[in-house]
């Protein structure tokens, strides 16, 4: 009689380089005769399976009022979330609106969107829909190692076909002041042609997302802590010409804008920002109010914090915490 036994051993492990898993499968064939020796093979085969990338994360879930918290186990892994999250959100704005409005900040997410510009996405994502803008910027000339909008034309927006015509930076020929009025009336004709959407609540626009960084400080754009500019309730671009973050000048949007947001993602990475992510997270003590990454509470939208294991290491819910 012949029997034959798959045992699909359950030895999978994680190679987390190519973020793939293995899983090893055993099947024994059984020769069995009764008056005789029984004899048994055993064919071993080693199966590559890939997992998709959000069953390799760390943790993810809702906290509290702070939004959706997703904590990855490497950088890679955060990298690939994060292109397939922006590459939904451009798909589903096209798909109602037909435009994707998505204000970049610069800094350490820049290095992190580079899966867009590979395979699958460089192909499947509509760049031509797309609109750029900045929540921040500094106001420097153009070709300036500390322009972010230089950062992110070299490091993505040159790697992929997006219409020139749709990439609105700043005038840096100008004051910081001047151009953070210009920058308004930018988006603000951008809004009268519904490029980008209008909140329904008060007049401010409406992006489909709006990417931001956090500083060690808690300082997202370039709304630095204690900065009187958290307080601007009336404009939607404003200027600052005291960073404590060189280099000083700079124009950035306002909360209320970032606020009016549909999707507003906060992408944080490396242990000096553990602090800073505790204090936007947890409940310690009345200062983490004024700290700004807290003050991102979209009025209708959603929040995602994208972070890696070092930034969440101070995490005080259970669940969160790594
Ligand atoms: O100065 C800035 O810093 C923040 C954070 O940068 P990171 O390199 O620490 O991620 C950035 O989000 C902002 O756009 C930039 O102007």
């Amino acid at each position: 009689m012949l029997k034959v036994y798959v045992s699909l051993h359950t030895c999978a492990f994680i190679d987390a380089v190519l973020g793939r898993s293995f899983v090893f499968v055993s099947i024994r064939i059984f020769h069995f005769r009764p008056f005789s020796s029984s004899s048994c093979q055993t064919i071993s085969l080693l199966l590559l399976v890939s997992f998709s990338s959000s069953s390799l994360m760390a943790h993810s879930g809702i906290h509290k009022d702070r939004g959706e918290l997703r904590i990855h186990e490497s950088l890679d892994e955060l990298r690939t979330d994060l292109a397939d999250y922006i590459a939904e959100l451009s798909e589903a704005s096209v798909k109602e609106r037909g435009f994707f409005a998505i204000a970049l900040s610069g800094g350490s997410l820049i290095s992190l969107m580079g899966k867009l510009c590979e395979a699958p996405y460089i192909k499947t994502v509509d760049w031509a829909k797309w609109y750029i803008f900045w929540a921040d910027e500094r106001v420097v000339a153009k070709s300036h190692a500390d322009s972010n909008y230089k950062l992110t034309k070299d490091a993505l927006l040159s790697k992929v076909p997006i219409v020139s015509s749709h990439v609105h930076s700043i005038n840096d020929s100008i004051s910081a002041e001047e151009a953070a009025r210009e920058y308004e009336f930018v988006v603000r004709q951008l809004v009268k042609t519904r490029t980008i959407s209008v909140s329904e609540i008060n007049d401010c626009p409406k992006f489909d997302l709006i990417l931001l960084g956090m500083g060690p400080d808690g300082h997202i754009a370039s709304l630095f802590p204690n900065h009187s500019v958290l307080n601007e309730k009336d404009e939607w671009v404003t200027f600052v010409t005291n960073s404590p973050k060189p280099p000083p000048e700079r124009i950035t949007f306002t909360l209320p804008v970032i606020n009016s947001a549909s999707n507003v993602a906060i992408v944080v990475t490396g242990e000096s920002k553990a602090e800073a992510v505790h204090m936007a997270m947890d409940d310690v003590g009345p200062e983490c109010s004024k700290l700004p990454a807290r003050m991102v509470q979209p009025t209708k939208g959603k929040v995602v914090w994208f972070l890696d294991k070092q930034a969440a290491a101070k995490l005080d819910s259970p669940q969160f915490a790594v």
